[in-house]
């Protein structure tokens, strides 16, 4: 969202008011030049080694976006059956597409692995599965547990001793074996430490410990370290200094390969990074209440839109884009939801006013695909801005919608 000299807010030129009587509210937009200037930073910040990118597409699953990611050269993570099919509607070879499931049933695996998509092997079980499935007729990766604690948030931090989630890297020795008796051909190692992360130093020490393991597997080709990069939700807000983890990572990341012989492909899943700051949540105020203990701003989205304050307290900054110059007053800015659905507590605003339209930013990520029909509500709408032009890529839900899984109407 930029602020122009006439104090007014706009996207790419367009302002939300324009949007939303276009569109409807509330309303999801993306700005598609946001996400490539995204992209073409992490890809500059790591510019003098092989690297590829994998967006990960749980963040933001529309088609339009994923598109877009595919025209700019980034390539896709997916964590489900759903996730793939969209990669592949989007236009994704499936051989692009990296497929990091956390303990699903194993036909889901197979059926991957036969549409030609790579996985990343996230359990013993389920690499002794894979051996006596697939023997070395396929390639996977292992998704390796660091043992690493970092993150935004303790839900998002998923390489601690603590998480679920990939193989703990203590349990090397049964993962060699169950790899020899197989002869599994293993062409790379994973981790992905947790998301939120600002400092270079967690990044640096997993990537460490995968060095440090990968030496144990002759035939890597990727050591792909997963995303988590911080992006700044608060004004001011330090982020990850891509540039600096850039020269950081490249350097340890050479000094590996030419230990290891040979020059592999270094990836990253970034979801966050690439699309968070590319979307805004466009709300419409429906009452705004004087209550003697705090005024209260209704708007009409709530946690069913964006869960992502109710689930990890966290922040979004907000605008009020109908009266960017009003007086500033405090305000507890809440949802429409029979449940406490706060989006903000005591933020000072411009004067909100009924039918002021407020724009919650850094919504691109775990926004849209996060969302509900909670309270028999419709999800929003999004749309697309690139080059100027506004574009409609998922219409508003209808009760047709949801209702077309019930029985006996
Ligand atoms: C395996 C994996 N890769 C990548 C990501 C993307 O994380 P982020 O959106 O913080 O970059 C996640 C989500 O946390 C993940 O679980
Ligand atoms: N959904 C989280 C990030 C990803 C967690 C999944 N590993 C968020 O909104 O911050």
């Amino acid at each position: 969202m930029q602020l122009s000299d006439q104090n007014q807010y706009t996207i790419q030129g367009i302002a939300p008011a324009q949007l939303v009587e276009q569109f409807g509210s509330p309303l999801y937009v993306y700005d598609g030049q946001t996400i490539r200037r995204k992209a073409a930073a992490l890809q500059k910040a790591f510019s003098g080694v092989n690297m590829k990118i994998k967006f990960a597409c749980k963040s933001n699953t529309n088609l339009a976006v994923l598109r877009l990611m595919r025209e700019i050269g980034v390539e896709l993570d997916v964590v489900s059956p759903g996730e793939l099919e969209m990669g592949k509607l989007a236009g994704y070879q499936a051989n692009q597409i990296t497929f990091t499931p956390s303990g699903v049933p194993f036909y889901e695996v197979k059926e991957a692995v036969e549409a030609g998509a790579i996985v990343n092997v996230d359990s013993l079980p389920l690499l002794e599965w894979f051996g006596q499935t697939f023997g070395n007729t396929k390639p996977c990766l292992i998704r390796i547990k660091p043992n690493v604690a970092a993150g935004g948030h303790a839900k998002i931090m998923t390489a601690h001793a603590d998480s679920k989630f990939g193989i703990s890297v203590l349990l090397l020795d049964q993962i060699l074996e169950i790899v020899k008796k197989y002869d599994i051909k293993i062409i790379g190692l994973h981790q992905h430490t947790g998301s939120d992360i600002k400092d270079a130093e967690p990044f640096l020490k997993v990537a460490d410990i995968l060095f440090e393991t990968a030496k144990h597997f002759p035939d890597l080709e990727i050591v792909d370290l997963g995303g988590g990069f911080k992006v700044s939700y608060m004004p001011g807000d330090a982020i990850t200094d891509m540039e600096l983890l850039g020269n950081k990572i490249t350097a340890r990341f050479k000094k590996f390969c030419s230990e290891y012989g040979r020059e592999l492909q270094l990836w990253f899943e970034p979801g966050k990074f690439l699309v968070s700051e590319s979307g805004n949540l466009l709300v419409t105020t429906t009452v705004v209440k004087e209550d003697p203990a705090r005024n209260f701003v209704h708007v009409d989205s709530g946690l069913n839109h964006l869960i992502r304050p109710m689930m990890y307290g966290s922040y979004h900054h907000i605008l009020n884009t109908s009266n960017p110059t009003g007086e500033e007053k405090p305000y507890n800015v809440v949802g429409y939801i029979c449940e406490t659905d706060t989006f903000a507590s005591d933020r000072h605003l411009p004067e909100v006013r009924q039918g002021d339209i407020l724009a919650f930013l850094n919504a691109g990520a775990y926004g849209f695909t996060m969302s509900s029909n909670y309270n028999a509500r419709f999800r929003p709408a999004e749309v697309l801005v690139d080059n100027g032009e506004a574009r409609l890529v998922r219409r508003r839900e209808t009760l047709e919608d949801l209702l077309l899984t019930q029985q006996g109407l």
